[in-house]
């Protein structure tokens, strides 16, 4: 599925954070979002997966299209690796966790609670959900964070695979994941400071 974003604008706190954001990303093809800290990375991908409403523009991709990892792993802490995952897939309709599982090298680890994993292996079952959504847009924020080396190299090759089974995946980071991918600098983007006119447009 294409994702075509045309003359997006997006806010953080009330403060709009970036504007006239355009870019198309095919299935098949993989997109790094760039920039420096604060820059709005976040804020942008956060408003293309529908988390907040744009302040302007379009994104032709429905939300039911996207699956978004945010930094935090959302897991649930008492439930098992395997219950964690079979919880999600059951949210997105699917039924089979095996594959996340393989991807992820979480098979010795499928009977422990998520509480009691390290952070590396708490991202890596975190990422490993990506493939229980059976959603075609990947969009991840910082998904490296806490993995070693070769988790790393495994994350990679599940979006490469993920890239070549025609999905596609928009990642906010800051690493080389080992895969062709284009670069999409938000600093571009960056909004322009304006006037604040009233007391209501202050504090929205
Ligand atoms: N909850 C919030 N309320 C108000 N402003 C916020 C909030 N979260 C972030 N911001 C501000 O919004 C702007 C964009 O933040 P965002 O998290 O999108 O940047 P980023 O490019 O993802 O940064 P990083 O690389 O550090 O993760 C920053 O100036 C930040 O301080």
């Amino acid at each position: 599925m294409e994702l075509v974003v045309t003359d997006l604008a997006c806010a953080r706190g009330g403060v709009p954070v970036l504007e006239g954001v355009g870019f198309t990303l095919a299935a098949g093809q993989a997109l790094m979002l760039r920039g420096p800290n604060g820059i709005g990375k976040t804020t942008l991908l956060r408003t293309l997966a529908g988390l907040q409403p744009p302040l302007a523009g379009t994104v032709s991709a429905p939300p039911e299209s996207i699956a978004y990892a945010a930094h935090a792993d959302g897991l649930k802490a008492t439930l098992t690796v395997t219950e964690n995952l079979t919880f999600w897939a059951r949210i997105f309709g699917q039924t089979d966790i095996a594959p996340a599982l393989e991807a992820f090298d979480l098979a010795d680890l499928a009977g422990r609670p998520a509480q009691n994993l390290s952070a590396g292996q708490k991202r890596r079952l975190g990422l490993a959900r990506l493939l229980v959504t059976g959603r075609p847009i990947w969009m991840l924020d910082e998904p490296t964070v806490s993995l070693d080396a070769a988790s790393v190299a495994q994350f990679g090759h599940a979006v490469a695979r993920h890239l070549a089974q025609g999905g596609a995946a928009l990642i906010a980071t800051h690493i080389d994941l080992g895969f062709e991918a284009g670069v999409l600098d938000v600093t571009a983007f960056r909004a322009r400071p304006r006037r604040i006119d009233s007391f209501d447009e202050a504090f929205a």
